[in-house]
């Protein structure tokens, strides 16, 4: 195992995937290491969703490597990635609704000791310890994304992948659902992928950032390399301003 893949870590490594055999992202190389903060932006339909979904093993792998903590997981199940450290928050706020917000966190535990693992969800996110008893369906938006990262967390992961989580939130929501991905960041070193359309947002969270266009990369270094590419920024992104 390469000397910088100790600490467990997500590889792309000339990643081209896609579905059915048409690929929709190509040459992607960049990796997300426990503690590191890595922002995925780009227009709609550039292959945000596809690059994390292919990191999880729901989109086809087409060429090239996914490694996790040195591993090719290529041809491995999705479960089996999520039991080794990473971590998945679809967008669209992936919960149950017919469920209560606790049951909804038990349910993700898979055998893990329940309650210390409630405390650490409840202690990062009040509201929800406030709304246990409430099902999935009678959560407002903020708090349907609150315990869809909190689901993901139960599972203890390594790399946390977040697809738009901020999606149809107020400001005020934002805040205080970034404030507790930052707090979780830097508390347990928890690395992040952040996919998210509010550039401001993730600017400020990130260190690193890659940029796709159409599927390809046109930009992978340090945010404040990106910061001082304003053009690049407008032209290739084109995105919502916060
Ligand atoms: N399950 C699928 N089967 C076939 N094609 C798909 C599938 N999911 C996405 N695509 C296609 O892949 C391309 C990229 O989609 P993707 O969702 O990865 O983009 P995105 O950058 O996340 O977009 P958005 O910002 O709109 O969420 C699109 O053209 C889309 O139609």
């Amino acid at each position: 195992m390469p000397a910088t893949e100790r600490s467990f870590e997500l590889v792309f490594d000339d990643v081209t995937a896609g579905y059915n055999g048409a690929p929709v992202v190509q040459g992607l190389s960049f990796s997300v290491r426990q503690g590191q903060r890595v922002g995925l932006i780009g227009r709609n339909g550039a292959g945000k969703t596809t690059t994390l979904a292919t990191a999880m093993g729901l989109a086809q792998l087409q060429r090239g490597a996914v490694r996790l903590g040195g591993r090719p997981v290529g041809a491995m199940p999705t479960f089996e990635r999520a039991r080794l450290g990473l971590g998945y928050v679809p967008q669209g706020r992936d919960i149950f609704a017919s469920l209560s917000v606790e049951e909804n966190l038990v349910a993700a535990m898979h055998g893990r000791a329940v309650r210390p693992a409630l405390e650490k969800a409840y202690g990062l996110f009040p509201r929800l310890f406030e709304r246990r008893g409430n099902g999935g369906n009678q959560l407002s938006g903020g708090e349907q994304q609150m315990l869809a990262v909190a689901r993901a967390l139960v599972a203890e992961p390594r790399v946390l992948l977040l697809d738009e989580p901020l999606e149809g939130l107020a400001p005020k929501v934002r805040d205080e659902l970034m404030q507790a991905i930052e707090q979780l960041a830097t508390q347990t070193g928890l690395g992040c992928l952040l996919v998210e359309q509010h550039v401001d947002v993730v600017l400020d969270f990130a260190d690193e950032m890659v940029v796709l266009e159409r599927g390809v990369p046109v930009f992978s270094g340090s945010t404040e390399a990106l910061r001082a590419d304003p053009a690049l920024l407008n032209s290739a992104i084109g995105l919502e301003k916060v």
